[in-house]
């Protein structure tokens, strides 16, 4: 049975590759959208009837700043910064055309732009974000001064004013954004989720109600009723690391093959998926064979979460 899509305007998606991997210190995870692009993610697209239109994957080194020093303990701000600004025009600019938005990354800092141009265009959208690590840090509580590990709270507008994230608005708010397969969240981050009162379903709810109330709970939270438009940021860590091995970070105890893929088939299922990102897989970690195995599951999660089932 096919789903009507409520928020598009035609079955056509953006698809933007972002070779990134400045809001992280392991090389090779901007290398993720080629490999993935590679595998023929497009083709498989284009099978299940999405009209593709790829913007290429753009040469985003060339916003690499002369010079970078850390702002307070934030590495690589302003050349995040302008990256994921340049992304946010390009999610906004498919979405306009009342197409879906699907980007590849590169690391989880991308997401300070998908969401930003989701926002932008649909700005009641709840934000469904799977991922072992809550990425909620403030510059003032991340340790490691990795931005992949903070965008959320520039998002929710916690992070207090920096003039080199200047163009960022915050557009979200804690009670449309939930989260699915939390394990390894910083004590500062937990401090904030319970501050906030944000919604997050860790693995021990996973195992404790199983995927399918899990998810049911996290769509009725961010989209009551099937009423808002869903931007899904899917961090490929979230998945166990025997399931997907190729990631910098991963953690032990994460959701299973068949958890991921039930995840993005019931977000197909609401007809309210506007917006999609694939983030944190790493084709330079691992051997090839895990390398296959992670390439190939981030194909399938995005064919899942863009129609294909399994009759
Ligand atoms: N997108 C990710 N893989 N994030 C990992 C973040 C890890 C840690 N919480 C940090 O702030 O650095
Ligand atoms: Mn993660
Ligand atoms: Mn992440």
């Amino acid at each position: 049975m096919s789903v009507q899509n409520k928020f598009l305007k035609q079955k056509s998606v953006g698809v933007i590759g972002v070779p990134f991997s400045g809001g992280q210190p392991r090389d090779g995870v901007d290398q993720g959208p080629l490999k993935i692009i590679e595998f023929g993610l497009l083709d498989q697209l284009k099978e299940l009837d999405w009209q593709v239109k790829f913007d290429g994957h753009r040469d985003y080194s060339l916003m690499q700043p002369a010079s970078d020093p850390p702002v307070g303990k934030l590495l690589n701000a302003r050349y995040v910064s302008a990256v994921t600004e340049s992304v946010a025009s390009s999610v906004s600019a498919h979405l306009k055309e009342g197409s879906l938005a699907l980007t590849l990354g590169g690391d989880h800092s991308i997401a300070l732009g998908t969401v930003s141009g989701t926002m932008a265009v649909h700005p009641d959208a709840g934000l469904i974000w799977v991922d072992a690590h809550a990425d909620i840090n403030t510059p003032e509580t991340t340790e490691s001064g990795n931005i992949h590990g903070c965008p959320v709270s520039f998002l929710l507008g916690i992070a207090g004013q920096l003039k080199e994230f200047g163009w960022v608005k915050p557009c979200l708010t804690p009670d449309r954004l939930v989260y699915i397969g939390l394990r390894d969240v910083d004590a500062g981050e937990k401090k904030i989720l319970r501050e906030h009162g944000i919604k997050a379903f860790s693995m021990h709810e996973v195992d404790k109600y199983g995927i399918s109330k899990v998810v049911e709970m996290a769509i009725e939270h961010v989209s009551p009723n099937r009423s808002r438009p869903i931007h899904l940021s899917f961090d490929v860590d979230a998945l166990d690391p025997t399931v997907a091995p190729s990631t910098g970070t991963p953690v032990r105890g994460g959701l299973t093959f068949r958890e991921g893929h039930y995840i993005c088939e019931a977000i197909h299922e609401t007809g309210c998926l506007v917006s999609m990102d694939l983030m944190e897989v790493n084709p330079s970690l691992e051997d090839d064979q895990a390398v296959f195995q992670t390439v190939t599951i981030g194909c399938s999660l995005v064919r899942c979460a863009m129609g294909e089932t399994l009759l």
